[in-house]
């Protein structure tokens, strides 16, 4: 179990979280949801020990991740972040392979395994076809899904992904996110798009002014008297052919100002009719 508690962080003077608690169950696929600048990112960061937070504990399998040295934590841990989409001198393959080097001794080479190992990653986020093209030469959906299948290549009990849809198409949104179903790792995940976390999250917790303000199933968290309040845009819920949870949105302007930002993120803010966002 990957558990924060009671997570404070600021950076300077402005409190981004304040007493916030996560936890993440053995198999359980968690989202972050929240408006921009909520704090999803700086939550995310320290569930993967790139941030101390300033106050509050997260412990795997109940211990400190402190108490872990860096590749102890990368055997246990794979992230999928924004800032590593920076430009790589390297093929598509050897990024994939990079995902190995935790599992690799001091002077130990990579074997066949490994290779094999990075090769179907690559393959189960539909990127054979780029092994030989260079990284950096990629398009954004085409690096995101090459950060993804390294991760995957690293085999680690946990994910923490950080908006992985973004610059995915609709079928790689979905391709990726029902991919992160079908592992079976303790997944948490930051996402904007409440219908792929309705769709795809066992577990919402939804970020608003530095605490989590709701957490529990889809059903529970996106209901429109939380949502609205939050997102500031009138919300429908229906339910879809397949019988799962589908929101629609309306933006009203007089009613409900938002600022640029945020409509860009939850739906289409110059569309006077309902429209759902996948
Ligand atoms: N390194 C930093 N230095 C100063 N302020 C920061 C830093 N990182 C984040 N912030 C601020 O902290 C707040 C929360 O940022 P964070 O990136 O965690 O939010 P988020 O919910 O992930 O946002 P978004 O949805 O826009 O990606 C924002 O106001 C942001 O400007």
């Amino acid at each position: 179990m990957l558990d924060a508690y009671d997570i404070h962080h600021a950076y300077g003077s402005a409190p981004v979280l304040r007493g916030v608690s996560v936890q993440a169950s053995d198999g359980e696929v968690v989202g972050l949801i929240g408006p921009n600048g909520s704090g999803k990112t700086t939550l995310l960061r320290t569930l993967y020990g790139s941030l101390t937070p300033q106050r509050g504990t997260v412990t795997l399998d109940d211990v400190p991740l402190a108490r872990f040295t860096r590749p102890q934590l990368a055997r246990r841990l794979a992230v999928v972040v924004q800032e590593q989409a920076g430009e790589m001198p390297l093929s598509v393959a050897d990024t994939v392979l990079l995902g190995r080097t935790p599992h690799l001794g001091t002077f130990q080479r990579r074997t066949d395994v490994d290779t094999k190992i990075a090769a179907d990653a690559l393959a189960r986020v539909g990127a054979t076809h780029l092994a030989s093209r260079d990284f950096g030469g990629l398009s954004g959906g085409e690096r995101q899904r090459v950060l993804i299948a390294r991760a995957l290549a690293q085999q680690a009990e946990y994910l923490l992904m950080d908006e992985p849809t973004n610059h995915l198409d609709i079928h790689f949104q979905h391709e990726v996110l029902h991919l992160v179903r079908e592992l079976g790792v303790t997944t948490v995940v930051v996402l904007h798009d409440l219908n792929l976390a309705a769709r795809y999250c066992d577990r919402l917790v939804l970020l608003h002014e530095g605490r989590a303000h709701a957490d529990g199933t889809p059903e529970d968290v996106l209901l429109p008297t939380i949502l609205e309040e939050v997102y500031r845009i009138a919300i429908e819920p229906v339910t879809a052919d397949d019988g799962r949870l589908q929101l629609l949105f309306r933006h009203t302007e007089a009613a409900m100002p938002v600022n640029d930002d945020t409509l860009g993120r939850v739906g289409s803010p110059h569309s006077p009719a309902m429209k759902g966002t996948s």
